[in-house]
């Protein structure tokens, strides 16, 4: 399988190097030179697989220069009970991701974040780190891996490369903005190859300062300079994975359809939706949810992409997805605007300079609706009235992002065709958020017993402005050292 950019240049790469390279040369995002097809009969062979068999063989599609063996191995010593082992009572933890019926048949959310961080970005971070591993250890290669997170991307990336040989990760965070349990999950690290910088500024800011360095040609070639947001392609193909776990899941045969939900910021998670219904998933609607943020759910509403600056992007109860510059939205836009890489530089050119673009008269976005996208947006009481009512209705405590989901769910629920089951991306758990299930429930929530006590352990982070020069010469000093 090769990989092109979404901005067009020349070089045809595979899965090996552009896992370790991120982001492409021109500053554009890989994609694979076509998606691959599903047929009837594979799908009907899938449907009983364990989730690690699923991985295998649905990366197997998009990673084909790994031996198979090898994968085969990365898949089953990621995807196991011991390693996402929060699920619900009741909820088998061997399925990995099970639904969670709040409806039997037609309302669940798709549970993703029983990993070791309690976030979706477990299930594609867990096996990144075994995939850095085990391509660094045979090239003799190390990296340096730069990130940006309102959160969770952050904590997960350093939990799945702790103790990893080859690995550095340098993490950027919004300093102030993420909750005291993220804070603590990220910042209480002391192993020697975590280095936590809280930059005064938004997620976007952060964001920014990655793509900055990493367009450095000269200095992301010397110092290893990898990608673990979701701009790396093998993160957003891990998470094509659990689409089909979850339509399997939700469904008895493979002539039903499915609805999901999917709570969004930077457009990752989704996009790998987006992707599994163009590999031919029957997903009958995609349905986006935003909090305040509401940038993305104003395009597909009117075709007008309006990135805020850092001082408009509001700081909320679902803190995670306070992003208004949706870096991994340029994939979908370059299949919108039929996989034309000159129109994407034309738009990215608006983006990049602080402006907006407009596409609702254009061709591709007449034809949106093929997409099956629709969305929505919540607020922070909509947050609390829609964790109270689904701990009141159905007993199931939600976190503040998968709030956002079911609200924009229920709200779009009459788009959803007849008969087709709702499933709501359960994108974190609500211990990560506590405040705010205070404030809804007046309880706390429940807490693994491992991460108790964890915000009063030492914590280790470097503040500092959202200068690149700056980070650029903590990454040289550490690197150097
Ligand atoms: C808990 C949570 N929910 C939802 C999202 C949104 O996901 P994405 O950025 O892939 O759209 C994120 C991160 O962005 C997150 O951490
Ligand atoms: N919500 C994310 C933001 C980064 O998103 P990513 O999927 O591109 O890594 C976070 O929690 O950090």
């Amino acid at each position: 399988m090769k990989y092109l950019s979404t901005r067009g240049h020349a070089a045809r790469p595979e899965f090996c190097d552009i896992l370790l390279g991120g982001l492409a040369p021109d500053g554009g995002l890989y994609l694979p030179e076509t998606y691959p097809q599903v047929s009837r009969a594979e799908l009907d062979a899938w449907r009983g697989l364990s989730y690690a068999e699923l991985a295998f063989a649905i990366l197997s599609k998009f990673i084909t220069d790994i031996p198979a063996n090898d994968l085969k191995a990365i898949c089953d010593k990621t995807y196991t009970a011991d390693v996402y082992c929060f699920a619900r009572p009741g909820d088998d933890p061997a399925d990995i991701t099970p639904v969670h019926w709040l409806e039997q048949g037609k309302f669940g959310l798709l549970e993703l974040s029983n990993g070791p961080t309690l976030a979706f970005k477990d299930m594609a971070m867990q096996l990144l780190g075994n995939l850095f591993e085990y391509v660094l250890d045979k090239r003799g290669e190390q990296i340096n891996i730069l990130g940006a997170t309102s959160g969770d991307t952050g904590s997960a990336a350093e939990y799945a490369m702790r103790g990893k040989h080859g690995v550095r990760v340098f993490m950027l965070s919004p300093h102030g903005k993420m909750s005291a349990f993220q804070r603590a999950q990220m910042y209480s690290l002391q192993d020697d190859n975590i280095y936590n910088i809280a930059v005064s500024g938004m997620f976007d800011d952060a964001q920014d300062i990655v793509k900055a360095v990493s367009n450095d040609a000269a200095f992301k070639a010397r110092y290893k300079i990898g990608a673990v947001n979701s701009i790396n392609w093998a993160r957003v193909a891990a998470q094509i994975v659990y689409y089909f776990k979850g339509y399997f899941a939700a469904t008895q045969s493979n002539d039903q359809q499915v609805a999901f939900c999917v709570p969004s910021g930077n457009f990752g998670n989704i996009c790998a939706g987006h992707i599994a219904r163009q590999m031919g998933l029957p997903i009958a609607k995609l349905i986006l949810a935003t909090n305040e943020n509401d940038v993305l759910d104003e395009f597909f509403r009117t075709g007008m992409y309006r990135p805020r600056k850092a001082a408009e992007t509001l700081v909320t109860s679902s803190p995670s997805m306070d992003i208004s510059k949706a870096s991994n939205f340029e994939r979908f836009v370059f299949d919108l605007v039929g996989r034309d890489p000159h129109k994407v530089v034309e738009l990215w050119k608006s983006v990049d300079a602080g402006g907006p673009f407009d596409l609702s008269a254009s061709e591709g976005f007449a034809r949106i609706g093929n997409f099956g996208f629709i969305s929505g947006s919540s607020s922070h009481a909509d947050r609390l009235a829609t964790i109270r009512q689904v701990f009141e209705l159905y007993g199931t405590m939600i976190d503040t992002h998968t709030a956002d989901g079911v609200k924009v769910a229920w709200d779009c629920a009459a788009c959803v065709p007849a008969g087709v089951p709702l499933v709501v991306l359960e994108t974190a758990l609500p211990v990560k958020f506590a405040e705010t299930i205070r404030e809804a429930l007046g309880r706390e929530p429940e807490r693994p017993a491992e991460l108790e006590g964890i915000e009063q352990l030492p914590q280790r982070v470097e503040v500092m402005a959202p200068d690149v020069a700056a980070i650029k010469h903590f990454i040289v000093e550490r690197v150097g050292a």
